[in-house]
């Protein structure tokens, strides 16, 4: 039996089939919630973890659009929204598959803060891709307007970048591991929500999108999981993306990941803080293994017949 932290890719759970829903999404919620419900079935215990790039940028969006009518919420609140609808998501989606099971497991949301440093130089260099993707003449439009900073998504188009700072510390950390014993919990939605902590104490959001592979990450040190699991769209991560001679990777060592990172084989804002996410978990745990697969192959990938495997050596 393994402690597995795992994380789900915000851009993965939208449905690849329809228009970026709440149904849609509910949808492959659902389905992957099958793949957990039997991995808990298996016998291991496992924490939650979710992006939210599309679904942050959308409410961010939807919020800006409207501020005739009611006042735009700030970048903390979408956050925060984002980590409540998610979230109710899988709680739904996991109780029932679950039961399926006869397993009678609480799974519950924890609206989860997130220390970040406010001197972090991400918050003058956007990296983090959000909400929906649009042409080349789109994204030139949307930055002359509206002052968005635009930049291409790893072969997919363009999205609008925002600052995405290095999680620090888990304000609720305490209270999840607590609950680790008794649920299935979901924390870290969206990286957590982005917080500074001002002199006299007091925790005040700030304008970002934490990356939830670096929160998973740091999650998974803090409750000493076994494995770390990043499940996004693709099986295995790939050299050559994109290209005619493209190839996957079924592992990795620290030594090899890098010096494909030095290559700049793995895409910003996608692909690169998944590998740095895994490389920065067995770095701290040489023992353990962190695997990045899909969504769909979560369980496959726990076999080892599938998946990039990342190791210390
Ligand atoms: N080297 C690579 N190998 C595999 N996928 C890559 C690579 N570089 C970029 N990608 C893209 O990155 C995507 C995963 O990043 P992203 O969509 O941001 O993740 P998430 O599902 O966590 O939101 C993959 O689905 C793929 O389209
Ligand atoms: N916050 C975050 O990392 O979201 P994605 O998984 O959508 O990139």
């Amino acid at each position: 039996m393994s402690k597995i932290v795992i994380a789900l890719g915000g851009n993965a759970l939208q449905s690849k089939n329809s228009a970026p829903t709440a149904e849609g999404q509910l949808e492959v919620v659902r389905k992957t919630c099958e793949s957990l419900a039997q991995i808990c079935a298996d016998g291991h215990e496992i924490a939650i973890v979710h992006g939210n790039g599309p679904q942050v940028g959308r409410i961010l969006l939807a919020s800006e659009t409207a501020k005739d009518v009611t006042p735009a919420m700030p970048f903390d609140v979408c956050g925060a929204m984002s980590q409540g609808y998610i979230g109710y998501q899988i709680q739904q989606a996991l109780r029932y598959a679950l039961r399926l099971k006869n397993i009678n497991c609480p799974v519950l949301t924890v609206a989860t803060q997130m220390v970040v440093d406010k001197d972090d130089p991400a918050f003058k260099n956007p990296t983090k891709p959000i909400g929906a993707f649009y042409t080349e003449e789109e994204a030139t439009e949307l930055q002359k307007t509206k002052g968005y900073t635009m930049k291409e998504d790893a072969g997919r188009g363009w999205r609008r970048v925002v600052a995405s700072p290095i999680p620090k510390k888990i304000i609720e950390i305490e209270a999840i591991k607590k609950l680790w014993d008794s649920s299935v919990v979901i924390s870290c939605g969206g990286g957590g929500i982005p917080i500074v902590e001002n002199m006299d104490g007091n925790l005040e959001g700030v304008a970002a999108v934490i990356d939830k592979d670096f929160a998973a990450e740091l999650l998974s040190e803090e409750v000493e999981a076994d494995i770390l699991m990043i499940l996004t769209e693709v099986d295995k991560v790939a050299i050559n993306w994109g290209k005619e001679n493209q190839e996957s990777i079924s592992s990795m060592s620290l030594k090899k990941a890098t010096q494909y990172i030095d290559e700049g084989q793995f895409a910003p804002g996608s692909m690169l803080p998944k590998v740095e996410a895994a490389m920065k978990f067995v770095r701290a745990y040489p023992q353990k293994k962190a695997i990045i697969t899909s969504l769909e192959h979560a369980i496959d990938a726990l076999n080892g017949e599938t998946g990039t495997v990342i190791t210390f050596a």
